[in-house]
């Protein structure tokens, strides 16, 4: 059921595209998808259309190397945010210093998780950053990747020990003081 403005039983008016970013695991994905519906918006995860157009991560990693598939994750990036949709970007979207300039006039959303949070949330996954290191890489990169993230976010929220249902009221809440 969407979210509704009380007493009108409309969806929730927010503003489009509102941005999901932050580690592998945060939750950006499934939120995304859960936020679009109750709002009643498009949902683009720009993973998937990366898979859509030029197969598995994992196989474009393996084939042509990171550097290829940033190349290509920041068009299919810059196509997404031209978008009135919610939007949720893979974990290192962010290191594309365009896409952060893109971000500045958008709302972005920053989905924190902790290690011990997520662990159990990437067990079984095919995330090619993860296949060497586990928990420590994943570790490691989001430490590195912290201040890009805190550079580009307008709301922070720890997904830990949060329910979809709520971290996606949050946003709506957030979002809608904007629309
Ligand atoms: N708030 C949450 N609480 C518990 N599990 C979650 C939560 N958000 C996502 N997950 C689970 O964690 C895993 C990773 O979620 P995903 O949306 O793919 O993360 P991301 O896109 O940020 O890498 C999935 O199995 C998902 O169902
Ligand atoms: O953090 C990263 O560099 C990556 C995160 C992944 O997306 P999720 O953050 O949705 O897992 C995916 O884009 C790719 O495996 C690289
Ligand atoms: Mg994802």
């Amino acid at each position: 059921m969407p979210e509704s403005t009380p007493g009108t039983g409309a969806p929730r008016v927010v503003p489009l595209p509102i941005v999901l970013v932050g580690p592998m695991g945060a939750g950006k994905s499934r939120v995304g998808a859960r936020l679009a519906a109750s709002v009643g918006a498009p949902f683009v995860d720009t993973d998937q259309r990366i898979v859509e157009r030029y197969g598995p991560i994992d196989e474009i990693f393996a084939r042509e190397g990171e550097d290829y598939f940033r190349i290509i994750e920041r068009e299919v990036v810059a196509e997404a945010l031209r978008e009135e949709a919610i939007v949720s970007l893979g974990g290192g979207a962010v290191l594309d210093a365009d896409t952060r300039d893109d971000l500045a006039s958008v709302p972005v959303v920053w989905l924190q998780v902790s290690a011990e949070a997520v662990a159990p949330r990437l067990s079984g996954g095919t995330r090619p950053l993860l296949a060497d290191g586990g928990l420590d890489r994943w570790i490691r990169i989001r430490d590195e990747r912290r201040p890009l993230y805190e550079q580009v976010a307008g709301l922070t929220i720890d997904t830990s020990r949060r329910s979809v249902a709520r971290i996606v009221d949050r946003i709506t809440e957030w979002a809608g003081a904007r629309a």
